[in-house]
């Protein structure tokens, strides 16, 4: 694997308006993809992943916007690029697949011509070599007779086979970078293993950076190389799947491998984590996990911000991390 940098997220912040009001919902993220590597961003409903996710690719939500940091992909920065650029980027140097693969793609037209669009949108194809291509590609994502099917509408393919279709268009044009949110939830689970193989071989094949948006660490610890871990709104640990599995240094994210359900094919009882992530807009001066964690002292926990303290290659965002030794789980 090479360690070329391909996306840098610096001090990313992202917030709501509302009312007159500003509700923060992301602040101060920083992570990077490297080239052919997946990444996991990894939290409970509501801590921030998509909205993070989203703006990688300037597409957030009306009335949601970055209100600070970078997000540099090959020396340019998406955050302030104009719609043009940003279009041009994305589908064709970044690209997405979204849980629910009808976001994607469009009722009315027939699936193949779909994957071709994008080629003669972004590479310029003609109509023959696209539509070509288009049923080569749909072969590669494992779509059965790609011939016949490349015709059909995506009302008549299964949901398995539309995340296919939607993975198809997304690698369509060989981009560095894949964001994937959630992928696999709207599937059974046979089929999410073989949509996660799929997405693993493709990104091993095109060398692409991967970050896959997921709040099922057994699918980060199957797929992941890295994983970053967000709590309301922070980015609070990130490391090797591996070491942070072994010896996690947030006291979240030991909470967060103790209750996943694969913990209880190891004999242990997955331990639920008790209270609710704050909402934004209430987000604590100090640790916004700290009225949830065990190990949490009201000084330092709760009167300062916590800075993030990098050690090697992992970064951990607890004032208490040094003096902690928490519980990890196998892989
Ligand atoms: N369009 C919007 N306008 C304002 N706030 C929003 C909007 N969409 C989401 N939010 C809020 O932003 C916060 C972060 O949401 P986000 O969807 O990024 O979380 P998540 O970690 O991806 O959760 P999930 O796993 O449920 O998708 C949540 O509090 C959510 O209510």
């Amino acid at each position: 694997m090479t360690t070329d940098r391909i996306l840098e997220v610096e001090g990313l912040s992202i917030a709501a308006r509302s009312g007159g009001r500003t509700i923060p919902l992301v602040h101060d993220v920083s992570f990077r993809l490297d080239a052919g590597e997946a990444v996991g961003l990894v939290g409970e409903s509501g801590s921030g992943k998509s909205m993070t996710a989203l703006a990688l690719l300037g597409l957030l939500p009306r009335g949601v916007a970055v209100t600070a940091g970078s997000v540099r992909l090959g020396g340019v920065d998406l955050v302030g690029a104009d719609r043009r650029t940003l279009a041009d980027i994305r589908g064709r140097r970044i690209a997405m697949v979204f849980q629910d693969p009808m976001a994607s793609l469009n009722p009315a037209i027939p699936v193949g011509e779909q994957v071709a669009e994008v080629l003669r949108r972004h590479l310029g194809l003609a109509r023959k070599p696209a539509a070509r291509r288009a049923i080569e590609l749909l072969g590669a994502v494992g779509i059965r007779e790609p011939h016949r099917r490349t015709g059909e509408y995506p009302h008549t393919f299964s949901g398995g086979m539309r995340q296919r279709a939607m993975i198809a268009m997304a690698l369509a044009c060989e981009p560095a970078v894949l964001i994937a949110d959630e992928p696999t939830t709207a599937l059974d689970v046979t089929v999410q293993a073989r949509i996660l193989e799929l997405l693993v071989r493709m990104q091993d094949e095109l060398g692409m950076a991967m970050l896959l948006v997921t709040h099922d660490l057994g699918v980060v610890a199957g797929t992941c190389h890295r994983l970053a871990v967000m709590y309301a709104g922070r980015l609070i640990e990130e490391g090797e799947v591996g070491e942070v599995f072994d010896a996690p240094y947030h006291p979240y994210t030991a909470a967060l491998l103790a209750a996943a359900p694969e913990n209880a094919m190891h004999g242990r009882k997955p331990a639920a984590i008790p209270g609710v992530v704050p909402a934004p807009g209430a987000f604590p001066l100090g640790c916004p996990f700290s009225p949830r964690c065990s190990h949490a002292r009201p000084d330092p926990c709760d009167s300062t911000p916590v800075e993030v303290r990098t050690t090697g290659s992992r970064r951990v965002r607890c004032a208490r991390s040094r003096e902690l030794t928490l519980a990890g789980v196998e892989r």
